[in-house]
């Protein structure tokens, strides 16, 4: 045989390459460290010895290598050379590359070449491994018309392998329509709108790690941030840029960027509506601009034995003149200030014959009627103090908000003073309005926006202040939408981001979910008012269980054993019901020794996770196990779209429990 024979050889020989290659990455590694030992005796200054020593920190880091992730995961072979295709380059000792990063130029072609476009590719194999072990190799022979497209048995079995712990990158399987969005120019920006499971947050996540590497230098000075709903979902994707080499990209929630001051306080549902909605920004640009006033009085400076005067008339032409200008607020008082000092610094010119130098500059910049005249014309403002005031006395939205919106956000007991105040979650938002028109935000190089089809007004306009000279990447699905301002158009939200011109690009391939799961999802479609392409699961697998329980008292108990049957799979259980019956839900498991784990403790032992359906979003578990789907749906008034998210977290199976009637588009 062979055939056999030589299979053997070749996995042998891909065996060897992937020890040498570890051993090359573990020199590259050890030559990184030996530079980092002695980067502070050459460095000449404190500042340049701590500039290198990160760097030097980043690039060990970077070198780092995972034995239970392959190293390499596939090659390419052309008509005169070939190469494998990994993580990360590593290089021989004579520089000669043994493994090709996946974001090269030449890598592009592992995920693109097809039999119609074989782009000089001949073979194109992908590797098998097992914790770390190189086990097979599946290979397509482009040149003879051979193609496995998604029927290659080890993108299956990537696909349906059991869930544990944190997401994983997909690097080795990434398919052309996500690579197109991984690999789009940093200077696009684009909105991805795909079924759940498509995903989404795997190309968000890959294309960051892409942007970083072809635009290191200038994202590293600018930074790439990632948004995302909540912390659950934030460190259940914390380890996917680590993998792929990328230890500084920012994560964090909307209120995370933006916690200014500490939350002290809970909004009226009303409230909560008019502090997220749009008109807000409107609002509090009235309120901070109507400060400005005409100036009425000269400026009378003593300075020695002279006196300096400048007329209402010209301080009204600087007043004017800095208004036209269009600056934020502050530095548009600071343009005063300096204008004012300028026509004071003449007239000491012009009387003196000398040029004052710089301390006289900065002393009259300061004296008291110049100060005085700012504070009158322009005065100082604090993002927390016109917010206080505008929520005080809500009438200077007239107008803008109907009477009834102003009384919802009206402060019924004021503070005395802006210190004493207690902020909620919304006002985080307004305050951060506030403040992006006093200065500027620095702008990250490229944002990646998760699950943005739940950005209010108010979050989107928080997130492009901080992109507003970088790109964006939003990923959502518009029926997963259950924020009362869920977006019903990405237009909408891409307008509220500053980046009307974004194309939105759907996903439509499902990877996590079974056909059978997705089929039942999608009859909640039609009832969630928003127009998105179904998902098409490439998963033939799975399971689905309905289990209507008559007893209402029995339900809880019928739950457990359904855990209880599920532990007897491999892969992770997801316990999820409605947010009230949670802790009910986690006193059985405890009662029963059932060991169970919450959504954001990711490196937990147990295998059952406890998920209130608020937390859903974005996670995924083998076997999901949904508890009463009708309170699901009854606690909230987008509950169909809650509903609709939990029932697509499921891998393999999918079992639904249910005392009362089911949601009428499931019953
Ligand atoms: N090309 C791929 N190869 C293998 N697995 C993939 C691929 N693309 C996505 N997956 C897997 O499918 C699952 C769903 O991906 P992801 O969470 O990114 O989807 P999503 O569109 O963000 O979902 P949701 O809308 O529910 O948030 C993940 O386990 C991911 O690793």
């Amino acid at each position: 045989m062979p055939e056999t024979i030589d299979l053997d050889n070749e996995l042998a020989a891909e065996r060897h390459h992937l020890t040498e290659s570890r051993a090359a990455l573990r020199r590259m590694r050890d030559r990184a460290e030996a530079l980092f030992g002695v980067g502070d005796k050459v460095a000449g200054d404190a500042y340049t010895a701590e500039q290198l020593g990160r760097h030097m920190a980043r690039r060990v880091a970077e070198l780092a290598d995972d034995p239970g992730t392959p190293l390499f995961f596939g090659r390419l072979d052309f008509d005169d050379s070939s190469y494998h295709v990994g993580r990360r380059h590593v290089v021989d000792d004579a520089g000669e590359p043994m493994v090709l990063d996946w974001r090269a130029p030449l890598s592009r072609l592992f995920y693109r070449a097809s039999v119609r476009d074989p782009q000089g590719v001949g073979t194109r194999r992908r590797f098998g491994f097992v914790r770390g072990e190189l086990t097979s190799f599946e290979d397509e022979h482009l040149d003879r018309g051979e193609e496995l497209g998604t029927s290659s048995r080890i993108l299956t079995a990537e696909i349906e392998r059991p869930r544990v712990g944190p997401m994983r990158d997909i690097v080795a399987t990434i398919q052309p329509e996500q690579d197109e969005l991984v690999r789009a120019e940093l200077t696009d920006s684009i909105c991805v709108q795909g079924a759940p499971g498509t995903g989404k947050t795997a190309v968000g996540l890959h294309r960051a790690a892409y942007l970083l590497y072809l635009h290191r230098e200038r994202l590293r000075r600018s930074g790439v941030l990632i948004v995302g709903p909540n912390t659950a979902f934030l460190s259940y994707i914390s380890a996917v840029l680590p993998a792929l080499g990328e230890v500084e990209v920012q994560q964090s929630t909307v209120d995370g960027l933006i916690d200014r001051q500490p939350v002290r306080a809970a909004d009226s549902e009303a409230a909560t509506l008019v502090k997220h909605d749009v008109r807000m920004a409107e609002v509090l640009r009235r309120a901070l601009w109507r400060k400005l006033a005409k100036p009425t009085e000269p400026i009378m400076v003593p300075d020695g034995s002279y006196r300096w005067r400048i007329d209402p008339e010209p301080l009204r032409r600087i007043v004017d003149e800095a208004r036209r200008e269009h600056l934020p607020y502050a530095i548009g008082r600071e343009r005063v200030r300096a204008r004012v000092v300028g026509l004071l610094q003449r007239q000491s010119e012009y009387r003196t014959g000398n040029s004052p130098g710089e301390p006289w500059l900065r002393r009259m910049g300061k004296v008291a009627p110049v100060t005085e005249f700012l504070d009158a014309a322009w005065p100082a403002v604090t993002a927390e103090g016109l917010v206080v005031e505008v929520l005080t006395d809500p009438s200077v939205a007239e107008g803008i908000l109907t009477a009834e919106e102003q009384e919802a956000i009206r402060w019924v007991k004021p503070p005395r003073t802006v210190k004493a105040a207690r902020f909620s979650a919304a006002d985080q938002l307004l305050i951060d309005e506030v403040a992006g028109l006093l200065e500027r935000e620095t702008s990250f190089g490229h944002v990646v926006v998760d699950e943005a089809q739940d950005l209010s007004p108010m979050q989107a306009r928080a997130i492009a202040r901080r992109s507003e000279h970088g790109s964006i990447t939003l990923l959502g699905d518009l029926a997963q939408g259950t924020a009362p301002w869920a977006a019903a158009d990405w237009r909408d939200t891409l307008g509220h981001l500053g980046k009307p011109a974004a194309s939105v690009v759907p996903l439509t391939i499902g990877f996590r979910v079974p056909a059978a799961v997705v089929a039942l999802a999608n009859r909640l479609l039609p009832a969630l008012a928003v127009r998105v392409p179904e998902a098409v699961s490439l998963r033939r697998d799975g399971d689905l269980a309905i289990i209507a329980v008559p007893d209402p008292s029995e339900l809880d108990s019928a739950t457990l054993v359904e855990v209880t049957a599920a532990l007897e799979h491999e892969g992770s259980v997801a316990l999820i019901a409605a947010d009230s019956a949670v802790e009910r839900l986690q006193g059985h498991l405890t009662a029963a020794g059932i060991e169970h784990a919450t959504p954001d403790d990711v490196e937990a032992e147990a295998r059952v996770t406890v998920v209130p359906a608020t937390v859903a979003k974005g996670l995924e578990y083998d076997h999901v196990i949904v508890h009463e789907p009708a309170d699901i749906v009854a606690a909230e008034p987008r509950g169909l779209n809650r509903l609709y998210v939990v029932l697509t977290r499921a891998v393999s199976r999918l079992s639904v429990l249910h005392a009362k009637p089911l949601p009428a588009p499931l019953g």
